[in-house]
């Protein structure tokens, strides 16, 4: 797979992946999934995009965007899907198995604005996603050019989680991609959440560049060489790497953000093993360690009240 290796380092591959092969598999093209459709699947090889052929009886709900699958060099036939780095995934109704909605994001930018509909408990709820699906959180404060205080919002979104990256930004203006630059680059793979009118368009078309939401030159050609037309999903970046942003990731709803929450809420997990019995719910329990440090003044106690609702939840 040598041949291909500064491409596919552009596209995200790495050791992680390259350490999955067989030896009898590495004569196999390696592409990334940018399309999952009912009966489709489409990957790109370097910035050139083909239809994968698909096994009978394949289901492609088991695929999301920004898989590495391996195919036959020749006939594109899917040969098998590479494990996973980070999973998004989101809660399907009642028993149903979750539904993939992108694979291998190195990290999610969380975005809110620094304005009325700022909100610390949604924030959570986003970042306990981000830790639960593997991917690096990154909160993003948009429409700091409207606000008055906008350190403000960024001293409280920082005290959410332990070396949280917060980075307030005018979404609208090239500054963002530089500011995010850090993030992204050759390889990298981005993805943007948040709730309706914060900017989460308006800075993927900063991200990609340019002021078009085109798709960073990826040519499109079947493996029969006929040109097709799909939505694309993963946009090439001005600054290198890649932003995945599809419906999916989209309509990530509060009802999909529930799990992750050791990592967020560290300092009452730490706190957890001092109180007296194992399973303290941190309520009403004599010998509590986490009670106690509400007490002392050293935990938040809105912090506890917000991590007892979303483990109710995340029980559910
Ligand atoms: N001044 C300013 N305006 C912004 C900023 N970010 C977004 N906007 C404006 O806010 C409005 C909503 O932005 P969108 O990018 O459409 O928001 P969205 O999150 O994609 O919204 P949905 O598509 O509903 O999910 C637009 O009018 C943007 O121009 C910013 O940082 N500063
Ligand atoms: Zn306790």
């Amino acid at each position: 797979m040598a041949e291909h290796s500064g491409l596919l380092g552009q596209l995200g591959w790495d050791s992680f992946f390259e350490d999955q092969l067989a030896d009898d598999e590495a004569k196999l093209s390696a592409l990334r999934i940018d399309g999952v459709h009912r009966a489709r699947l489409t990957g790109l090889v370097g910035p050139d995009q083909f239809d994968i052929d698909l096994p009978a009886r394949t289901d492609t709900a088991e695929f999301a965007v920004g898989d590495w699958v391996l195919a036959d060099p020749l006939t594109r036939m899917l040969h098998r899907r590479l494990d996973r780095r980070t999973l998004l995934q989101r809660a399907a109704e009642g028993k149903r198995p979750p539904q993939l909605v992108a694979a291998n994001v190195d990290t999610l930018f969380i975005v809110a604005s620094c304005n009325g509909d700022f909100n610390l408990a949604r924030l959570e709820r986003y970042l306990a996603f981000a830790n639960d699906a593997g991917t690096n959180p990154v909160v993003v404060l948009t429409k700091a050019d409207m606000a008055d205080d906008a350190q403000d919002f960024e001293r409280q979104a920082s005290g959410l989680q332990r070396g949280l990256a917060v980075i307030l930004v005018n979404a609208r203006s090239d500054e963002a991609a530089a500011a995010l630059q850090p993030w992204c680059g050759p390889g990298a793979t981005v993805a943007v959440i948040g709730s309706s009118g914060v900017g989460k368009s308006t800075l993927v078309n900063t991200l990609v560049g340019n002021g078009s939401q085109q798709t960073g030159g990826v040519r499109e050609s079947d493996s029969k060489g006929r040109h097709t037309t799909t939505a694309r999903s993963l946009h090439a970046m001005a600054g290198g790497g890649w932003v995945i942003d599809t419906p999916g990731v989209r309509s990530l709803n509060m009802k999909d953000l529930g799990q992750g929450l050791d990592i967020l809420f560290a300092e009452i997990t730490e706190l957890a093993p001092n109180c007296k019995f194992r399973n303290c719910t941190h309520d009403h329990e004599p010998g509590c360690a986490v009670l106690a440090a509400v007490a002392a003044g050293t935990l938040d106690p809105d912090r506890l009240v917000r991590w007892r609702k979303l483990q109710a939840e995340s029980r559910g």
